[in-house]
């Protein structure tokens, strides 16, 4: 960390502040008429074509609007979905550009391409101030590959490079990576206070800490929680992912989602947390119903009773107690995956209620609040406590990295241009 002195006397320890490793838009001057391409995540859910949470694209508005009101020509970079094969009209940012214009009340532009011909021409028509979304950069494998001539193409049409995507931080693409060695890079204003947060809150977090982890990914975060459980109290495993570890005991779980193939990893998982003192806290009860929708007959069983034929899709109230009586014990609370399949009611009752209450212990100063995830970001707009929380971060895989205490490559290279 490099420190700033500021006056006063050694005697006095608040002469020294600590200064951004990296540099910020405070570091940029006169920046009129200059292109710069901005990282932004617009990695967004959508629903039959419409964009349901608009969080992600709120969040790097003021980066956006502070350079465009400095007459900078802001072109914007960003993927949109795991594309495979090249294009593919369902994964085009054209679907996202009215919601980002929406939420910056202001006109944005588009280009066919991020690269080439299109992309140069769009830029070489914009005016002072305009702002300009180039075509989702994973339509070129050149992207995920970081390969250079794929990043020197996109750099050919800015003079500045800012990142402003924490959350796809922990991808080494050309242009969450890459591009901070061919342009000036700099941090923006949401990349800057993400990183900010996390460090004030879990830099050296107040114990006990607890976690809790839900979701669908099971695959994609068993190996997170292996190194989570080294540095948390607690942990609560819920939402799909506990059927795994409920299944790995030896308990049936009918037709819920579970990797019966991840059994031993489940189970080594365990016992690392025995070795490292942290507690497991698996759901007691759930909410079961035999079909996948709003509204579907359900019932609440003990865990070890769930019917051959049905699927827990919500973690039970006996359960709801128990969570919440850990987020009453701990002092930081890391959240990152519902608790059930809070999209279709009344499968979100856990989850709800569990938000609820960590944001009444946040409110009452009783608690350091810090969640992730873009369905978790989802969930706690949907329980109405999204900005009650002390901080809540809109990356999911970056922000497990993070915990894990990962370097993550867009952040190292910012880093790195100090
Ligand atoms: N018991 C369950 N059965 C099936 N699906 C579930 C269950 N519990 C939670 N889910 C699903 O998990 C999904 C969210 O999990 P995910 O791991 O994607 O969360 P996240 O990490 O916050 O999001 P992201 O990875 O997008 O940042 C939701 O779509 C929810 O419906
Ligand atoms: O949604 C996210 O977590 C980020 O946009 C990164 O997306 P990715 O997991 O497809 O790289």
């Amino acid at each position: 960390m490099i420190l700033a002195m500021v006056g006063a006397t050694p005697a006095n320890q608040d002469w020294i502040l600590p200064m951004p490793a990296f540099k910020t838009l405070d570091d940029l001057s006169d920046i009129s008429g200059k292109r710069v391409l901005v990282r932004v995540d617009l990695n967004v859910p959508v629903k039959d074509g419409k964009v349901t949470d608009t969080t992600r694209i709120e969040r790097v508005a003021p980066t956006i609007l502070e350079l465009s009101d400095k007459g900078a020509k802001v072109i914007l970079l960003a993927h949109f979905g795991r594309p495979k094969d090249g294009p593919s009209p369902d994964l085009s940012l054209s679907l996202i550009a009215p919601s980002v214009e929406e939420v910056l009340d202001h006109a944005v532009l588009t280009a066919s391409d991020c690269i080439g011909d299109a992309a140069a021409s769009a830029v070489a028509a914009m005016n002072d101030g305009d702002i300009l979304l180039l075509e989702n950069t994973r339509f070129h494998k050149g992207e995920e590959k970081n390969e250079p001539d794929f990043t020197k193409a996109l750099a050919a049409n800015g003079d500045i490079y800012v990142n402003d995507a924490f959350s796809a931080a922990h991808r080494a693409h050309a242009s969450t990576e890459g591009l901070a060695h061919h342009l000036p890079a700099y941090a923006g204003r949401t990349m800057q206070a993400e990183l900010e947060a996390l460090e004030k809150g879990l830099g050296a977090p107040a114990r006990p800490v607890v976690a809790i982890v839900g979701g669908a990914k099971v695959s994609t975060k068993i190996d997170l929680l292996m190194n989570l459980v080294k540095k948390v109290d607690a942990l609560v495993i819920g939402g799909g992912m506990a059927n795994t570890f409920i299944a790995a005991r030896g308990t049936n779980v009918g037709k819920s989602l579970c990797e019966h193939d991840l059994a031993e990893t489940a189970k080594q998982i365990m016992i690392e947390a025995a070795t490292s003192g942290c507690a497991i806290i698996l759901p007691e009860d759930g909410v079961v119903a035999r079909e996948f929708k709003a509204g579907a007959a359900n019932e609440t069983v003990d865990i070890d009773a769930i019917p051959a034929d049905a699927m827990v899709l919500d973690v039970g109230p006996k359960s709801v107690e128990a969570i919440n009586a850990w987020i009453e014990r701990a002092a930081t609370l890391v959240w990152n995956g519902p608790l059930g399949a809070f999209e279709i009611e009344p499968f979100d009752t856990a989850t709800v209620a569990a938000a609820k209450y960590a944001a009444e212990r946040t409110a009452a100063g009783k608690l350091t609040s810090v969640a992730g995830g873009g369905d978790t970001v989802s969930a706690l707009n949907h329980a109405g406590v999204a900005d009650d929380f002390t901080y809540v971060s809109t990356a999911g895989g970056a922000f497990l990295e993070w915990m894990e205490g990962k370097e993550l490559p867009g952040v190292a290279v910012l880093n790195a241009a100090r």
